[in-house]
């Protein structure tokens, strides 16, 4: 099976914040992604869909290193963030989380305070060199992230006393004060109500505007309201990547189709 043309067909470079050439990921014997090679564009949220266990979450992890964390998980191929080989020895993964920012499926925010879930990241990257420093990045992000009218009043209450809505924006906070320049987002609505999920897909879309924003969903309905571009994952490989308009309602690939029209999955 081959991998797919779109995502090696020639955007301008300029736009390219992720470059990955011939991707395979291993845990022990599973092969879980195929020689996956596409071009993620700056400014710009793509979605990657496609049946459970096809990779997708998988292939995300590579782009922040997460998968260093799983001692069966090996990577191969060639990952580049602006060009930059993100698996070179010479780089520190945790400085890679800071400019490739993630939120995980359940809001998962520290045991502290809103002020210090927000400050932790500026704190440990010393991007602050004054207590008033740290609250204008703490301000910033909680407006960022669509909660700081919510949260200006309690910022010393615990971030897990807020709602579950509010937790996943105090995550989104979190992720965006280390000022990273990509935001992964692996299934972010999933534990969340359907109004909560439109002010994080509203979020998604403002965000958008400083970020390169990669999500992982099970909607294909979010897919097509908050993403311009997307990938369809099948058993391990990318099957087919373009815009989203194009990829739900005039796929290329048979494997696509049949995935959009919930004949796969
Ligand atoms: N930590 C792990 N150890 C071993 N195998 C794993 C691990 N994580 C994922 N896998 C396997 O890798 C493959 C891809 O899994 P992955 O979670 O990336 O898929 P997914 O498309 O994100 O699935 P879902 O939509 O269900 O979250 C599956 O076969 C899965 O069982």
């Amino acid at each position: 099976m081959k991998d797919n043309l779109e995502g090696r067909k020639l955007v301008n470079q300029m736009d390219v914040k992720i470059e990955t050439r011939d991707v395979q990921v291993f845990y022990g014997d599973t092969h879980a992604i195929k020689d996956v090679s596409v071009d993620i564009l700056d400014k710009t949220v793509t979605s990657f869909i496609g049946p459970s266990g096809c990779g997708k979450s998988t292939f995300l992890r590579c782009i922040n290193r997460m998968n260093d964390t799983i001692p069966s998980a090996r990577v191969e191929g060639t990952l580049l963030l602006d060009g930059e080989d993100i698996y070179h020895s010479g780089i520190d993964p945790v400085q890679l989380r800071a400019k490739v920012g993630m939120v995980f499926q359940k809001p998962n925010p520290f045991p502290k305070s809103i002020y210090d879930n927000v400050a932790y990241g500026p704190r440990i990257h010393g991007l602050a060199s004054t207590k008033a420093d740290l609250d204008v990045i703490v301000e910033n992000s909680l407006r960022r992230a669509a909660l700081w009218d919510e949260a200006k009043d309690r910022l010393l209450e615990p971030g897990t006393g807020l709602s579950g809505g509010q937790q996943q924006r105090l995550c989104i906070a979190r992720a965006v004060a280390t000022e990273p320049e990509v935001l992964l987002m692996d299934e972010p609505c999933s534990a969340l109500d359907p109004i909560a999920t439109a002010q994080v897909e509203e979020l998604i879309d403002e965000l958008k505007q400083n970020f390169s924003v990669v999500i992982v969903t099970h909607s294909m309905q979010q897919a097509a309201r908050v993403s311009q571009k997307t990938a369809f994952f099948h058993l391990g490989y990318l099957v087919e990547y373009g815009d989203t308009d194009t990829i739900f309602t005039n796929p290329v690939d048979p494997r696509t189709e049949s995935y959009i029209t919930g004949r796969i999955g």
